[in-house]
This record gives C-alpha cells, structure tokens and sequence, in this order.
C-alpha cells in the first residue's frame, strides 16, 4: 500500500496565507522510509512526492516525456514569457540547442572578468564601511549577484539598468510565491492558470496584487527593451550572444528575462547560506582562507583559477546540498504512470523535494553536518540524490556559471574580509520561491588586510 499523508484545508490556508514553513511538512513526510508518498488535500485532489533516486531518475531522465513543467512555471511565464526556464516542446528544444553553447566553458571565462570587475566595486564599498560593521549577507549578495548577472548579460556599461529592476524583480517573486502555493495546494485547473496571462494584463489595477504584477511587467518590459536598442551587438557577453543569434526580439526579451529572474536570487541564496555556515565552521573556514591564498597569492582570480580553488567549490556545494535555493522542483504527469507503490495518474503533480533528498542519510552520512569533503575530486555522491540545479535535460543552463561566480565571489571577499555570526542572532530557513533565510543573515563584518 502507497503511504498517504494527508493535509487538511485550514493547514492549507495557513500555508498559503502565513508562509508557515513547508520544510517542517517535509520532516513529517521524511518520516516514510519507501522515498515516494501520495499527499491528500481533499477527498480527490492532492499531489505525490518522491525522493528515492530511483523515481528523481526515472521523472528526470529515463521517463522524462512523461513529465511536464508544471503548472506553476506558466504563472512565470506571466514574466519570461517563453523563455528557455518556461517553454516547453520545439521551442525549448530549439532555444535550449542555441543557449547552451553560450555557457560553454570558453565563454564562461570570458563572463569572468564582469564577474570580477563587479565584485571589486562591490568590495570597495564594504571597505568604506568600519571594523565589525553589522551587514544582512542575504542582502548583500542579492544586490552583487544581480550586479553580476546584469554586467555577464548587458557588459559593465549597462549594469545600472539591471540595478533598477532589483525592487521590482523582487516584488515579482513575492506575487509568485503566492500564485505557486496556490497551485500546489489547490490544484488549479490548467485553463485557469493560462488564463491568469491575459487577466494580469488586462485586469484593472486597483483590483489587489494586480498592480505589483502590473508594475513588475512595465519596467521589465521598458528596461529590457531600452538596453536591448541601446546595445552596439557585435559583443560577446550574453546580450550580444542572443543578438548575434537566430532568434527574434520577443524571444531576446524573454532569455533576459530569464536570466536575470533565474539566474541572481538562487546564487544570492546559496552565498549567504554558505557565509552562515562558514563562519560557524573555523575548520572549514581557515581551510577556505588557505586555499585562496596559496592560489591567488593577493591576485584578482581569473576563470581558470576558479578551477583550482577545488576545497572553496566544494564548500559552496556543500552548502547548496544542506540548503538548496531550488528545494523543491515540480512536474505534472502528461500520461499515467506509477513511482514505486504510488500510483500516478494523468494531471498530478509531482514534487522532487530537493532539501529532503540532500539529507537522506541513506545518500549522505551524518547528512546535517557541513562536510565540504563530500565534495572533493574523488568523493562520489549518490546519483540523483545531489539535485540543486534539477536533473536530466531541464537541468539549469547556468549551473557552470553559478559555481564559478561564487567561487569567484568567495575569493576575492575571503581576501579582504572575515564574516562572523552577528551574537546573538537567529536564523531560520523559509521556503519560498528559493529557500531563502526568513530574516537574512546578520553579520559582522571585518577587515583582514
Ligand atoms: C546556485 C545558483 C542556481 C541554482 C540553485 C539554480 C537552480 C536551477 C534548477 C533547479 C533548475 C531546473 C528547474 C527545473 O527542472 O524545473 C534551473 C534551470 C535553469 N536555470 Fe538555474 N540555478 C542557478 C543559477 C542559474 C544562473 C546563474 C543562470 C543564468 C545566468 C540560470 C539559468 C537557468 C535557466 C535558463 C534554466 C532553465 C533551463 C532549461 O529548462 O533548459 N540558473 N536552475
């Protein structure tokens, strides 16, 4: 028999409406031991969750026409429109042959010197700041990463376009929360979901919610199109890659879109995860501290020198496994089909829970300690049971640029400062579009040259 879990409406309500933190659900539902339980919200609705890597492979890779994008990601789409995160068929197909290529490793050195370019300025201005200064690193890095991402696709000459869309890129996530817990909770019908394109472009303003996602939608839209007409094309960051390519501008709109929305939030997580967990591991931290400067030696890091600081990479993915920004990835079955026990018929969703399979103590030993280790050339994880950029063709384009841009960040920060725990402070994991520390992560902040 399927294990079934089963939720009732005021908890559902309470989800939704008080972001009461699903990890403790997770808990509930790691209690199973088969990897695989069907979850109830009402007498005919529910969805199934699965992390035995048996099942993460076959949604992922062996049964993959099976599955589909769910739902939620088309609520997105409201923003990227079709880009290559939303799309789905032919057209991802096509997309997906054209961008890969521009995140091969030759290109992603020359990402290096924006990467690097943006830390240094974003380091002076911690240098302004005094000994032991108290700094949010969940914001901090939000605002570098966004910098990052924005100097990779627009060139440096145009990152304070990408700075103003900050606010409102955020706004537009919060909005997204909710639609998702909606989705998940509810099982919206597809028609409805589709329908949510035309009714958020169309409704008026003062209805509630509507005018955040209005606002969201204008500025992008502006701002994308007034870099796009101010780029000289001919460049190699990823503007002029796109404009350089076979596809038109609607679609150049939308992989901007994209990227930015994809590519800033999730490696602004993981960097303030990883400066929480360095700074309560003085093992791992001197180890980090050493690393840099052997390699460095007081250097501005190139991409190849992202390559050999291999224990700082390692400690970055150890901290993506304990705190994935992606924590939970989401299919819809197209066709019946069955995981294990559990039934899956046509139209549920099927929920990877990636924080819950990147602490299965059967793929890691004593899985909540930070163990950069696990991570070393040599050390075999489990497969499909490390998952933080998702698995199979879908997995996320940007996940070579994702590892050297923390790397990159972590160097050339560790070079100059030291971060402590702020005394005193509480940090607590909430799980929204990414899992992402409820009240940031107060620090200290200290000079070490
Ligand atoms: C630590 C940082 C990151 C994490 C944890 C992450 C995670 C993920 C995950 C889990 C997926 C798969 C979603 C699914 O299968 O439903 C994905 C897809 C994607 N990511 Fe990332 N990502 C990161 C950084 C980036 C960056 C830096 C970029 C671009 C600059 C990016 C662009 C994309 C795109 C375009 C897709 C869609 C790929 C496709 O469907 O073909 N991501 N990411």
């Amino acid at each position: 028999m399927p294990e079934v879990v089963r939720i009732s409406l005021r908890n559902r309500l309470r989800a939704l409406y008080t972001f009461q933190d699903v990890l403790d659900r997770f808990d509930m539902i790691a209690d199973r031991s088969a990897g695989a339980v069907q979850v109830r919200t009402s007498r005919r609705g529910g969805y199934v969750v699965v992390w035995a890597p048996e099942h993460v492979e076959r949604v992922f890779v062996t049964h993959q026409h099976l599955y589909a994008k769910s739902a939620q990601y088309r609520l997105l789409a409201v923003v990227t429109g079709d880009g290559l995160l939303t799309s789905e068929g032919e057209r991802w197909s096509a997309q997906r042959r054209l961008i890969q290529p521009m995140f091969a490793k030759r290109h992603l050195g020359r990402f290096a010197e924006h990467m690097t370019e943006a830390i240094a300025d974003f380091a002076k201005e911690w240098e302004q700041l005094p000994d032991g200064a108290r700094v949010d690193a969940a914001t901090a890095m939000n605002r570098l990463t966004l910098d990052v991402v924005g100097r990779a696709l627009f060139g440096s000459g145009l990152s304070e376009q990408a700075a103003r869309l900050g606010p409102v890129l955020t706004s537009g996530l919060r909005v997204g929360v909710r639609a998702t817990r909606l989705q998940l909770l509810f099982r919206t019908p597809p028609w409805l979901v589709d329908a949510a394109h035309t009714v958020v472009r169309r409704a008026p303003k003062w209805i509630p919610g509507i005018r955040g996602l209005h606002e969201v939608l204008t500025t992008t839209d502006e701002v994308v199109e007034s870099v796009v007409a101010a780029h000289p094309g001919g460049t190699d960051d990823l503007l002029g890659l796109l404009l350089a390519a076979p596809m038109d501008r609607r679609q150049v709109r939308d992989e901007v879109m994209t990227f930015l929305l994809a590519g800033h939030e999730t490696t602004a997580n993981g960097l303030a995860w990883f400066w929480h967990l360095l700074a309560l591991h003085p093992e791992a931290r001197a180890r980090v501290e050493n690393e840099v400067a052997e390699v460095l030696d007081g250097r501005v890091p190139t991409a190849e020198d992202a390559d050999r600081l291999v224990y700082t990479a390692a400690a970055f993915q150890e901290a993506l496994r304990l705190y994935p920004p992606a924590w939970s990835i989401v299919r819809t079955a197209v066709a019946d089909d069955r995981l294990g026990d559990v039934p899956v018929p046509a139209g549920t969703n099927v929920v990877i829970p990636v924080y819950l399979a990147h602490r299965d103590p059967g793929a890691w030993p004593d899985p909540d300690r930070f163990d950069p280790e696990r991570f070393l050339p040599g050390a075999a994880p489990r497969r499909f049971s490390y998952l933080p950029f998702g698995a199979g063709r879908r997995i996320c384009v940007g996940a070579g640029f994702a590892v050297m841009e923390a790397t990159l960040i972590i160097a050339m920060l560790v070079q100059r400062f030291r971060l402590e725990m702020e005394e005193g402070a509480e940090v607590r994991a909430e799980a929204t579009v990414t899992l992402r520390p409820r009240d940031g992560i107060p620090m200290r902040l200290y000079k070490v040259v």
